[in-house]
């Protein structure tokens, strides 16, 4: 389904009924990347996925910062009649759904973040990551999509998915290869890890339950969200034994059993 929003339109995807789970996907990825969660647990969930700007059918003409991606989701959420719900983001879709959190804390009932991060604290960090993030940027833009793939699912921090089987490699590498050069780009340049606000001061301000989930394969992400856990009122941080930056897919039974027993612990 469409939602537009100036010359903005959003996909999204709704599947059945009760309590209710928005899913945000991380840099490369789509609503495809929830399909094994969705198919689980569709019947004891009402799931709602879209598609973040950039990526699989969502255009956003006007490139999108990662305030004016959360002031969109926010319209649509409204849009949905979505009074609150548990948000989960994976990795770019984690610092996306932290954001949203950040700006509009009412929404959420429970904050699931998969390998996410709430920015650079440093801005000289925050300038430098961008720099890096811009040459990415154009990286893809010159080189074109199937290329920067290849680069990319080779980068360390994914070393754990070579151990998946060659037909679950094969179907991240075909989501990824499905987007398009100009959306990657646009995503690095304005929502990219350098490009959003940090959110490390406002951490101890939020009074939502947060679960904070990571592979024990992944240590930068391990020691951000130790970090994260420290910062956070109310979070447990779960460390996903034989896994690394993309859990979902690594371990998806432990992933959607971990999620779903604290979505239910958090229901009322
Ligand atoms: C490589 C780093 O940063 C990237 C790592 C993960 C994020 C992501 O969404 C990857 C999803 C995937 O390809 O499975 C991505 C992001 O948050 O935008 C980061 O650019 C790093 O070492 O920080």
């Amino acid at each position: 389904m469409k939602f537009t929003t100036g010359d903005a339109t959003y996909w999204y995807e709704v599947y059945g009924s009760g309590e209710p789970i928005v899913l945000l996907h991380g840099f490369t990825g789509s609503t495809q990347t929830w399909s094994n969660f969705i198919t689980k647990w569709k019947s004891s969930l009402q799931i709602i996925a879209i598609d973040l700007p950039g990526h699989g059918r969502t255009n956003t003409p006007t490139p999108k910062t990662m305030i004016a991606c959360c002031q969109d989701l926010n319209k649509l959420f409204h849009h949905l009649h979505l009074e609150t719900f548990h948000l989960v983001g994976y990795s770019m879709g984690g610092r996306t759904a932290l954001s949203f959190s950040m700006m509009y804390p009412d929404f959420i009932k429970s904050l699931i973040l998969e390998s996410a991060s709430p920015g650079l604290a440093v801005r000289t960090e925050r300038e430098k990551r961008r720099e890096k993030d811009v040459e990415l940027a154009q990286r893809i833009e010159q080189e074109g999509v199937t290329n920067f793939v290849s680069y990319w699912e080779n980068i360390p921090l994914f070393s754990s998915q070579k151990k998946l089987s060659a037909t679950i490699q094969q179907s991240i590498r075909n989501e990824r290869v499905s987007q398009e050069k100009d959306g990657l780009a646009s995503s690095l340049r304005y929502m990219g890890t350098g490009s959003q606000p940090s959110w490390w001061e406002e951490l101890k301000s939020f009074r939502k339950p947060v679960l904070l989930v990571v592979g024990e394969l992944d240590e930068k992400f391990q020691l951000i969200n130790q970090r994260m856990e420290k910062h956070l009122q109310k979070s447990n941080l779960t460390v996903v034994k034989n896994a690394g930056h993309a859990i979902h897919v690594e371990q998806a039974e432990i992933f959607g059993k971990i999620v779903t027993e604290f979505i239910f612990q958090n229901s009322n």
